[in-house]
């Protein structure tokens, strides 16, 4: 476990710092030690010499902001500081003093305030717990006005540390700089606008203290860079055969759709599957045959709309000889009963899409109840709401989990922060993504990866939840990497493929 992975909510940082001061560690000296890390990071993105508003709270944000003051005035910095309080913390009062006897400029009232080249926001932390009002809502909503770029200190001001909601008003910040670990409000969708590019400035918490308060491993955990690597097949053992690195099997696309066909046998493909092979209506299979010349393309029957009326696999093959069945894209609804045959197989499942909306259908629990083996669900807002009408929304995170432990499946909820739960309750954030990826198509590539993936650790010990969370990182940095090269408007489903490789060659 990493740092990086742990999210916490504030009072478990409560609980943790409790730890480290009962352990010996003066709270001045930790302030000290933050906010010198958080005044060497400024000072190596703001050019010297520059104009600095420094925002000042009552508690030990406050504190941390008038420390980096300090720091900032004797680093050649213009500094002032907006401090609106009557009433300060102890050791906030203690710097509060100490940054007027050094001569720096201090205002009450945000008229007087001359003007500067960035803000460094020190309002409220992980101590905020009620909303906002009169004055300082006021100065909140007149610093957002500034075109002045903001860092915040641990998070910024206004909003809730676990869930993310505004209080009242809050700072929209151009970089937040977490503190010691990443706060749950920091990773939910409501918050995105406020933070900024996000980073951790890690104060050297110790593990142990950590693993007290959060457990080993922790029940919420961010997804890395290194965990997404942990589960990766790489490298390949170098006696491997085709059929021992997963077999997977698509079943997609209609001839209404049959761009999601070619657009989830692209995503598998680049997961490095060993077999390939993709249920399609016979009448799209030479399409399918051009663009996946790797695959087996198994022709099935069709309606007369254009979908699948049955699975019909070559020679009689069981179902059961596929590692993985990756079912949904581009299906349409009149699949209804190759969905219900595959749920009814014991062969792992990732259903997606049409799948989704047929499953909702058939009715979600009753029918996921009945399953002996791994399903793994990806719906986005829109299908989540139809699988479970009942689940309250309003927290994703809880949604996420409830809906994984009434159906026993893996649930992965899409968005800008995609969440993924197993029915234990162990959850994954992914928090990185890009607004480039809100195009048609994306969400099949995806189904395709996740497929290819999963089918070549099936029969390793592996948490199918880590392996999930794995491709949602995959599919999202190579939009990121693509939307770098390419701007957020460049990345359809197609290019979004052609980067997944680019992902892993990088690393
Ligand atoms: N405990 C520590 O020594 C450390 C704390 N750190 C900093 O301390 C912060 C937490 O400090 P605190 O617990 O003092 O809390 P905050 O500094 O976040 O703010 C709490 C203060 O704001 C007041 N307040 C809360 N809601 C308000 C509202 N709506 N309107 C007006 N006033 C309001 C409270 O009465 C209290 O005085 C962290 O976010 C971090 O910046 C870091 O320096 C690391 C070490
Ligand atoms: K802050």
């Amino acid at each position: 476990m990493t740092k990086e992975q742990v999210i916490v909510t504030a009072a478990q940082m409560r609980d943790i710092e409790g730890r480290i001061f009962a352990a010996g560690m003066p709270v001045a000296a930790l302030m000290e030690k933050v906010a010198r890390l958080i005044s060497d990071r400024l000072q190596a993105i703001i050019p010297q010499g520059q104009r600095v508003g420094i925002l000042v709270g009552p508690g030990h944000n406050g504190g941390d902001a008038l420390v980096v003051a300090r720091e900032l005035h004797f680093r050649g910095y213009q500094v002032w500081i907006y401090q609106p309080f009557s009433k300060l913390k102890e050791l906030t009062s203690q710097h509060f003093q100490y940054a007027q006897s050094l001569g720096i400029p201090v205002y009450q009232e945000i008229e007087e305030l001359p003007s500067c080249d960035f803000l460094v926001d020190g309002l409220f932390g992980f101590g905020l717990e009620r909303e906002i009002t009169d004055s300082i809502a006021l100065a909140i909503n007149h610093f957002n006005e500034w075109n002045q770029p903001i860092f915040s200190i641990d998070l910024p001001s206004g909003l809730h540390t676990d869930t993310g909601a505004v209080l009242g008003t809050a700072i929209r910040a151009n970089h937040t700089f977490c503190l010691g670990l990443w706060k749950q409000g920091l990773l939910q969708e409501q918050a995105l606008e406020y933070i900024g590019k996000a980073e951790l400035i890690d104060f050297d918490i110790p593990l142990a203290d950590i693993h007290d308060v959060l457990g080993n491993p922790p029940k919420i955990n961010r997804i890395t860079k290194t965990t997404a690597l942990a589960t990766l097949p790489l490298p390949r053992s170098p006696v491997t055969h085709k059929y021992k690195s997963g077999h997977l099997l698509l079943i997609c696309g209609s001839r209404r759709y049959a761009g999601g066909a070619i657009l989830t046998g692209l995503g598998a493909r680049a997961s490095g599957v060993g077999m390939l092979s993709i249920a399609v209506p016979e009448s799209i299979k030479p399409l399918l045959v051009s663009h996946l010349p790797e695959a087996l393309i198994i022709d099935c029957p069709e309606t007369e709309t254009g979908a699948i009326s049955h699975l019909q696999l070559p020679g009689k093959t069981p179902l059961s000889s596929f590692t993985v069945i990756a079912c949904g894209p581009g299906l349409t609804k009149d699949a209804t009963p190759i969905v219900e045959q595959v749920i009814n197989s014991e062969v792992p499942l990732i259903l997606d899409a049409d799948a989704l909306n047929i499953l909702a259908q058939l009715g979600t629990i009753s029918t996921l109840q009945k399953r002996k083996t791994t399903t793994v669900l990806t719906p986005h807002t829109g299908e989540f709401h139809r699988l479970f009408p009942d689940i309250d929304f309003k927290d994703r995170v809880k949604a996420v989990q409830t809906a994984a432990s009434q159906t026993g499946a893996v649930v992965l909820l899409k968005g800008a922060r995609t969440a993924i739960s197993n029915p234990q309750g162990v959850v994954w954030i992914n928090p990185e993504s890009t607004p480039a990826l809100a195009r048609g198509g994306s969400g099949d590539v995806l189904s395709g990866l996740m497929g290819g993936l999963l089918a070549q650790v099936a029969n390793k010990q592996v948490n199918i939840e880590d392996v999930v969370a794995t491709a949602a990182w995959w599919h999202s940095q190579a939009g990121i990497l693509a939307a770098e090269e390419r701007t957020e408007l460049g990345v359809d489903a197609f290019t979004l493929t052609q980067y997944l490789m680019k992902v892993v060659i990088a690393i």
